[in-house]
């Protein structure tokens, strides 16, 4: 008989895409050290989580995720956090205006520093090193030295999600979210931007409706809900000694919950059904996520969600589909209409990021802006055909103006990537990318409330 969940019963399952440390006795004190740390997160913070997914999964709300592929330890400063912030909360204004549709916000932040890699090792000019594998393992330089994992960089990683976090959680609470700021926010990178008309114009008509409710008595002095907002923090759960050492029972329902974040989820090379990410995840009480690749088959979909979510409980599992545009209309049909037909409430979202993934010629790792916007209209003509709910996107970006997706209303040509290609591993959206496919987005919430397929 299978032993019962705890924190380290992973350790009894195969984990795929773990660091080699060099000695287990650093790896040890290290874990002892971050479980004796404070936890990042409150249960009860990641439990209204939950609720407002079971929302999502009803078609109440919409799940809006997104933030760096990779954050970095050298990149830490206040003002990338502040602009991945301001661009993520643009990005709901529009969606939660267009869609009429509460917009629940989740952030890859303040945590997400490990990457799982398709190869373990790289080859530069002839030499090759162990895999880059994210701040929280190794470093991205290309020596041998900085590819040797190091478990003092779990303290470091756990620091900066520390700042982060304390970042965030300032920038939503103490006015920076304030729905009157939408004007502001967008002054620095909305000047030369071909979007800029539609953004003034609908926060014209949200300046409106604001000055509607102020002469009805309703404003940011009294009214919390214009004044602030929440944002979630989640990453990939892959670093598991990492994981387990930030697991505590909750006091108030004696539950255990992962507080390295509100959410985690569980990526597509570790989603084995008997390995150890999905054993773990699956005692911990966080809303979690899985990513849904291009050969997921019907059946072994619908034994992940019953080993992840065995109650069947609204808004504890997230189905992350990442299959690319050439692929999606043809896979996902079949996967929805088993869940539908076998009753299983999970929120299905999408991510257009990591199946449209190319290599430019000039060798820079990218991915295409209308790729990405295609994946996104069939996820969306999908759940219309099925009567399901399309509800949420998931999204590498950043607030930056960086140059590493082709495409989008600047056109950004393969030459220009060299311009400004700044990420840790895969291509981010940029800010003016991001708000351009909010637009896009928008008119496929539209649609889907004006009953338009
Ligand atoms: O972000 C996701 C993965 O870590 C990434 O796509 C893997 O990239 P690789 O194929 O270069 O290893
Ligand atoms: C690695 C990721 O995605 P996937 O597991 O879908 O490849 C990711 O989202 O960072």
């Amino acid at each position: 008989m299978a032993k019962p969940w705890d924190p380290a019963s992973w350790r009894q399952r195969t984990a795929h895409q773990q660091p080699k440390y060099q000695s287990q006795r650093d790896v040890q004190a290290v874990e002892a050290q971050l479980a004796g740390y404070p936890p990042l997160v409150f249960a009860e913070e990641a439990r209204e989580l939950r609720r407002q997914l079971a929302d999502v999964a009803e078609g109440k709300a919409f799940l809006l995720q997104g933030g760096d592929c990779a954050e970095s330890f050298a990149d830490f400063n206040a003002n990338r956090i502040r602009d991945t912030f301001k661009v993520l909360l643009q990005m709901a204004v529009v969606l939660t205006f267009a869609g009429n549709l509460p917009v629940v916000k989740v952030a890859r932040m303040a945590g997400q520093y490990a990457k799982p890699r398709s190869a373990d090792t790289e080859t530069v000019g002839g030499i090759e090193l162990p895999s880059y594998r994210g701040d929280i393992i190794n470093g991205i330089d290309f020596t041998e030295q900085a590819r040797v994992p190091d478990p003092q960089r779990m303290l470091t990683a756990y620091n900066q999600s520390a700042a982060t976090l304390n970042l965030l959680r300032a920038f939503a609470q103490g006015g920076l979210a304030d729905l009157h700021q939408v004007h502001a926010w967008n002054l620095s990178y909305l000047e030369n931007n071909p979007q800029r008309d539609r953004y003034l114009q609908l926060a014209e008509r949200l300046q409106d409706a604001l000055e509607f409710m102020a002469v009805c008595g309703v404003n940011s002095a009294n009214t919390p809900a214009i004044r602030e907002t929440t944002l979630y923090t989640s990453h990939e759960a892959l670093l598991l000694n990492y994981e387990q050492a930030l697991t505590r029972t909750d006091s108030l329902t004696g539950k255990w919950y992962d507080c390295s974040a509100h959410m985690l989820w569980i990526g597509e090379r570790t989603r084995q059904l008997d390995a150890a990410h999905v054993e773990f995840l699956s005692g911990v009480w966080n809303p979690i996520g899985v990513k849904v690749g291009p050969n997921m088959a019907t059946d072994e979909l619908i034994q992940l969600i019953d080993r992840l979510n065995p109650k069947n409980e609204p808004g504890r599992l997230t189905l992350i589909t990442r299959m690319g545009a050439d692929t999606l209309g043809d896979k996902l049909p079949a996967l929805v209409r088993a869940v539908k037909k076998e009753g299983r409430s999970v929120v299905w979202s999408t991510d257009p990021m990591h199946g449209n993934t190319e290599k430019a010629s000039s060798g820079f790792k990218t991915r295409n802006f209308d790729n990405i916007l295609r994946e996104i209209r069939d996820f969306f003509a999908v759940h219309r055909a099925e009567g399901t709910h399309p509800g949420g996107i998931h999204l590498e970006m950043t607030g930056q103006h960086v140059t590493e997706c082709t495409g989008g209303a600047w056109d950004i040509s393969e030459a220009d990537l060299a311009s400004c290609y700044r990420t840790q591993c895969d291509p981010r959206l940029n800010a003016d990318q991001v708000l351009e496919l909010a637009f896009c987005i928008s008119e496929m919430l539209r649609d889907g409330r004006n009953g338009k397929a």
